[in-house]
């Protein structure tokens, strides 16, 4: 089988919305980007090294940044839903650089190389590792918590600023052993940190099929059995209260969760919001502040920003 490459000639400030892009909305089954500046710092990095630019194969005039896709979708199509997002991100005063848009096949062998070259070990904390299947991992502390991953095809290697800043949170926010609630799980990577850092139960939720399924292969790797997966949109066919629920979603999405959080939240529960791009914080603040909830703690990496909110005190 063969795969579909999108190849996009850009600048390295929107990597991570292009990310976000293709993984959420054109769903593409995987993304790299090859950065000019990662060849100049391996330079820098390593002073006896002489970098020859020469040398490297096609080197980006900034990011060459390539969403992989199943040889069935229509790369037309694609490349039009790229150029949109261009135009979008332009219009917000990002620098988009030379926007030259090509597509080439590759055989699925060679993807799958790719694939595992660009996801390796991630000492992400103190508590938290995450390991791909494939490598091999000793933790650096004794009860630093290993999560086994094989992202499949749904969102959720541990990689991406908002995943990060969600765990981050977690281990602010798991002070005792509750009931959680990850809703848009992907590959199960948050509702697992949770188990793993002391949850009671967790219930993980997802829209996609795709997710329900690796998340439920993620799980069996970690070998957890409190957590449930089911497939839902958003709160509506979940039942129960929570002590901490999860989503790290668009902003978009999660405008449409705000109004169903109170009742599915435990007295004196939290939550926490992340996936939110630093130009909608306000707006998000503000629809949970007109559904009786304020933030606690805001924390932003990059563009991405990232919520801990509790119930306003009466
Ligand atoms: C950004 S990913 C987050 C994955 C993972 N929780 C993480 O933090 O890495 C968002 C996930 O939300 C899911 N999702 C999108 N819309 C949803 C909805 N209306 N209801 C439930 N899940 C949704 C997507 O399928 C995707 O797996």
């Amino acid at each position: 089988m063969k795969l579909l490459l999108i190849k996009l000639q850009t600048s390295h400030e929107i990597e991570d919305a292009l990310t976000y892009f293709s993984q959420e909305e054109v769903k593409a089954l995987g993304v790299e980007a090859r950065k000019r500046s990662d060849f100049e710092q391996a330079g820098w990095a390593n002073d006896s090294t002489v970098v020859d630019f020469n040398d490297i194969e096609n080197l980006p005039e900034d990011m060459e940044f390539i969403a992989y896709f199943d040889q069935e979708r229509d790369p037309d199509d694609l490349i039009k839903q790229y150029k949109s997002k261009l135009a979008e991100l332009e219009s917000y005063g990002l620098d988009t650089g030379k926007k030259e848009i090509s597509y080439d096949y590759v055989q699925d062998e060679d993807w799958n190389k790719v694939w595992q070259k660009y996801y390796h070990v991630l000492n992400f904390s103190r508590h938290l590792a995450i390991v791909p299947e494939w490598e091999n991992y000793q933790p650096e502390f004794p009860d630093q918590k290993v999560i086994t991953l094989d992202p499949g095809l749904a969102f959720g290697t541990g990689g991406h600023t908002t995943t990060q800043l969600v765990m981050m949170a977690l281990e602010r926010s798991l002070t005792k052993p509750v009931k959680v609630l990850d809703v848009g799980t992907g590959s199960g990577i948050l509702a697992i940190a949770a188990s793993k850092l002391g949850a009671k139960s967790v219930l993980a939720t997802d829209i996609s099929d795709e997710a329900v399924t690796a998340a439920n292969e993620n799980i069996a790797l970690n070998k957890l059995n409190n957590i449930e997966v089911i497939k839902a949109n958003l709160l509506k066919d979940v039942d129960g209260k929570f002590d901490l629920i999860l989503a790290n979603i668009l902003a978009e999405i999660l405008f449409d969760l705000i109004p169903d959080l109170d009742k599915h939240l435990a007295p004196n529960g939290k939550v926490i919001f992340s996936g939110i791009d630093y130009l909608q914080a306000e707006k998000v603040k503000q629809r949970l502040a007109d559904n009786g909830f304020s933030v606690k703690t805001t924390m932003q990496e990059g563009r991405w920003v990232c919520l801990l909110i509790e119930r306003k005190p009466d």
